[in-house]
């Protein structure tokens, strides 16, 4: 089969979803990410999970991996010192990696492709750049063995010989979709808290940012100069994409994409003592010491705002991912860190797109709010899990938007020890919704997106300015946040 052809459209056989759903364009709805892209944007963004280790060998490039079983994402990985990304999912997983598919950040060497073959996955979908190991650092090499061309072959071999399908699985994004995420990034609870107590804070810090992490991811996932990824494409067994218009066509959903990376990325940022600190003063030396790290908080988050946008709520997107931190290190890149679930507000599974009612507040009719039926991004992280949370680890939870009163509870009871989430909703209730029980939580550490309070209080700001968690004149920000914060395209 071509591989143009196989960047087929995935969409029908994952979504479970009508149509009208995806597009945005046909009914006038938000546009949606689809499952493919969304597992494509994840495997890029564990290739850049912040690691504490040295370096990897020059030629083998860090990978990311995202596992999917049935749809549902069972395993998010990224490559160690000593391991690659592929021969950790097998140490990981094992036989169960039975019919999963697995979408790669480089196409994987022969060393892992042989393993996970052989341990029948269903689909291998890889990002069509420079491959783990890498051809680009061969080609810059005068001294170089040949060694990545001959283990592209290798994998060439295997792939033909496999019964898993290897392929590169990219789609266009829907009509007005980078559009909606560039305003909805912007205008995300981080960027606003932000700007709103940060007297000298302008959009240009922002969109500076922005540039910086295009340029970045551009460098590192896109082989600048064109005949060179060509040359990178046939050696791969891409050479039906080296053609016009297949190969302009690649090279825009991949910028495409690179760019909806950044966008969302540069919305969690890291600017000068922001982070996800605990609110409560008397809690924060206890506190602070089993905190995460910022940088790690930070990507955890963004992983949580990519999954936001396969929201079936045409308002509100909300995405959550749960992380454990085992006792020890494991083989992953992640140190000790692995992965449990995530997800985002949808309807309940296997429902069509009239079923239930769609409708906020604003309508009147009670009956007709959307409320009573949309499935919550913790409840289907925690029902979509794919391991169990042990009482003697220190799981968390990432949430775009702070918990609400229904799943509070569940949070708790289901024995999570932190949450990072933003708190733009903190003590509101709603006529369907309310967001009482997050400040009164007791038993779970909250980390929420802030100035460093230690900061704040060297840095000396008014008292009176100032609320518990170190923030100025928090009526005005919630208010304004609040205004903001809709997953709405506005005047598109
Ligand atoms: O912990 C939570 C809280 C809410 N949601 C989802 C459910 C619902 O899809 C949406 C509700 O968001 P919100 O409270 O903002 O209500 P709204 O009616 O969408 O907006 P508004 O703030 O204008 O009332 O967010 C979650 O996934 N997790």
């Amino acid at each position: 089969m071509k591989e143009a052809e196989q960047m087929q459209n995935l969409e029908g056989a994952g979504a479970g979803r009508s149509v009208s759903t995806q597009t945005g364009s046909v009914t006038g709805q938000m546009p949606r990410l689809s499952k493919v892209n969304l597992f494509t944007l994840l495997s890029l963004w564990m290739e850049l999970f912040p690691t504490v280790e040295k370096k990897q060998k020059l030629q083998v490039k860090k990978t990311g991996l995202v596992v999917v079983k049935n749809m549902k994402i069972v395993g998010l990985h990224c490559s160690s010192e000593d391991l690659h990304a592929g021969q950790i999912a097998l140490i990981r997983h094992g036989s169960k990696m039975k019919n999963c598919d697995l979408y790669f950040s480089r196409k994987p060497c022969s060393a892992c492709l042989k393993m996970i073959v052989n341990a029948g996955v269903n689909r291998i979908s890889y990002w069509p750049a420079d491959p783990e190991i890498s051809l680009l650092t061969e080609a810059s090499n005068p001294l170089s063995t040949g060694d990545a061309k001959l283990d592209a072959k290798a994998v060439e071999r295997l792939k033909s010989n496999s019964r898993a399908h290897v392929c590169v699985l990219l789609q266009p994004l829907v009509c007005y979709m980078m559009q909606f995420v560039e305003e909805t990034s912007y205008k995300c609870d981080f960027i606003q808290r932000i700007a709103k107590t940060q007297p000298g804070f302008n959009s240009d810090f922002y969109f500076e940012c922005k540039q910086e992490r295009i340029k970045e991811y551009e460098m590192l996932f896109l082989v600048s100069n064109e005949e060179m990824h060509k040359q990178i494409l046939m050696t791969i067994g891409l050479e039906n994409l080296c053609e016009n218009p297949y190969f302009s066509n690649l090279r825009q959903n991949m910028k495409d994409l690179i760019l909806l990376l950044a966008t969302v990325a540069s919305s969690v940022p890291n600017f000068k003592h922001f982070g996800f600190y605990c609110s409560n003063p008397e809690q924060i030396n206890e506190i602070h010491n089993q905190s995460l790290p910022q940088e790690i908080a930070r990507h955890c988050m963004v992983q949580a705002r990519l999954l936001a946008y396969r929201t079936e709520d045409h308002k509100t997107g909300v995405g959550a991912v749960i992380w454990a931190e085992g006792k020890s290190k494991t083989c992953d890149g992640t140190g000790a860190m692995y992965f449990i679930g995530c997800g985002y507000n949808a309807f309940p599974v296997g429902s069509e797109y009239a079923d239930f009612p769609h409708m906020d507040d604003k309508q009147k009719d009670r009956e007709i709010r959307k409320f009573r039926y949309i499935v919550h991004a913790e409840q289907n992280a925690l029902t979509f899990r794919c391991q169990e949370i042990k009482p003697e680890e220190r799981t968390m939870i990432f949430v775009t938007k702070c918990p609400c009163d229904e799943c509070v509870p569940l949070i708790k009871g289901a024995g999570i020890k932190q949450i990072y989430a933003g708190d733009v909703d903190v003590g509101k209730k709603k006529a369907d919704i309310s967001y009482m029980r997050f400040e009164e939580l007791e038993g779970v550490s909250k980390f929420t997106w802030q100035q460093n309070p230690t900061e704040a209080h060297i840095l000396g700001l008014n008292e009176s300015e100032t609320i518990e968690n170190g923030l100025k004149t928090p009526e005005l920000v919630d208010e304004e946040c609040h205004q903001n914060k809709k997953l709405c395209l506005g005047n598109h």
